[in-house]
């Protein structure tokens, strides 16, 4: 987390929207299910639509209602309502503590392990009230899993990484079992042509690229339904960065996907939904093509031309 006046935007120096509209991720491919006609229009009749139902008839994966977080007397977010999606990445965009990583964490009850944070609202996954008190956070944070900003593999071997969370979940049975979920989670993450050979090796000599990929094997292990991202390639090459959104792409057949990057063609490129905060409110939620072509607010247009930070 950094200060608001921080400035922004050092990715911003190719124009926008122009080079990012060009490349904006496509919702018809074969990992997302075809949308309906009506989700296709195009993005320059939406300019002064109301807001609408982005997915008719479809239940969202969570679905946050008026959340407001407070870090002691200070509130960060005011009263964020939101829905995530199974099959679709959705990119959390927005100036320097505008509050995208705080909102992220609550997706996961994350914020519960920092002291004297307090989170109101309601929030839902699949219907059910994950903030409720009964909540069992140990099977949340797996059926939500997280990966950060900087690789964290434990200093264990790159197969212990990986079978740590199946095994406190009791997820094997036995030895079979485990080598078959840590090959699977592997070869998800993109990772298993690269280790297999020395699996028993220390995850933390692996680049900080495979470091990152072994953290979304260590998350795909548990079997998630929902995988967060807390701005993941920051610390990555463009190489390495490359093969993460690839990987993000291919995962999102599979699980709902929440990012949070400061980098707006990332977003473009990686994302179906695109949510812009801007100090602790939630300005704009919509179809990535139309938040990077036609956005509703003029505060998410000076922000995506780089206007402000
Ligand atoms: N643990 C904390 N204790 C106190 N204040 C916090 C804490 N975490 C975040 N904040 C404050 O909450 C606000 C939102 O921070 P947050 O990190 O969520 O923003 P962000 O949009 O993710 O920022 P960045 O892009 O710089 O990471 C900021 O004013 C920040 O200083």
């Amino acid at each position: 987390m950094t200060d608001e006046k921080q400035p922004i935007l050092t990715n911003s120096a190719v124009p926008f929207p122009s080079t990012v509209v060009a490349r904006v991720a496509s919702e018809n491919d074969p990992l997302a299910p075809g949308l309906p006609p009506e989700e296709q229009q195009s993005a320059s009749t939406n300019r002064a639509a109301p807001a609408v139902d982005l997915d008719p008839g479809t239940s969202p994966k969570m679905r946050a209602e008026d959340v407001k977080v407070y870090y002691g007397e200070k509130q960060a977010l005011k009263g964020v309502s939101i829905e995530v999606h199974d099959d679709k990445v959705t990119a959390f965009i927005g100036p320097s503590g505008c509050g995208k990583s705080t909102f992220l964490r609550c997706l996961n009850r994350m914020n519960d392990t920092i002291a004297g944070a307090r989170v109101t609202g309601t929030i839902t996954l699949d219907g059910e009230d994950i903030t409720s008190p009964d909540m069992d956070v140990v099977q949340l944070r797996a059926r939500v899993g997280m990966v950060f900003q900087k690789p964290n593999p434990f200093p264990k071997s790159i197969f212990e990484n990986v079978a740590y969370g199946p095994r406190i979940h009791g997820l094997a049975s036995g030895k079979d079992e485990m080598d078959a979920i840590v090959e699977k989670s592997l070869r998800r993450a993109g990772l298993w042509d690269e280790v297999k050979d020395r699996l028993g090796e220390s995850g933390t000599a692996l680049s900080g690229g495979q470091q990152q990929r072994l953290c979304i094997a260590r998350a795909i292990a548990v079997d998630p339904e929902v995988i967060l991202m807390d701005e993941p390639c920051s610390a990555l090459d463009p190489i390495a960065t490359a093969k993460i959104e690839e990987l993000i792409h291919e995962l999102r057949g599979r699980y709902a996907i929440a990012i949070v990057t400061h980098n707006m063609q990332q977003a473009a490129r990686v994302s179906q939904r695109t949510a812009f905060f801007h100090l602790g409110e939630l300005i704009e939620y919509g179809k990535t093509s139309d938040i990077f072509t036609n956005p509703r607010e003029q505060r998410t247009q000076d922000y995506i031309t780089g206007r402000y930070g």
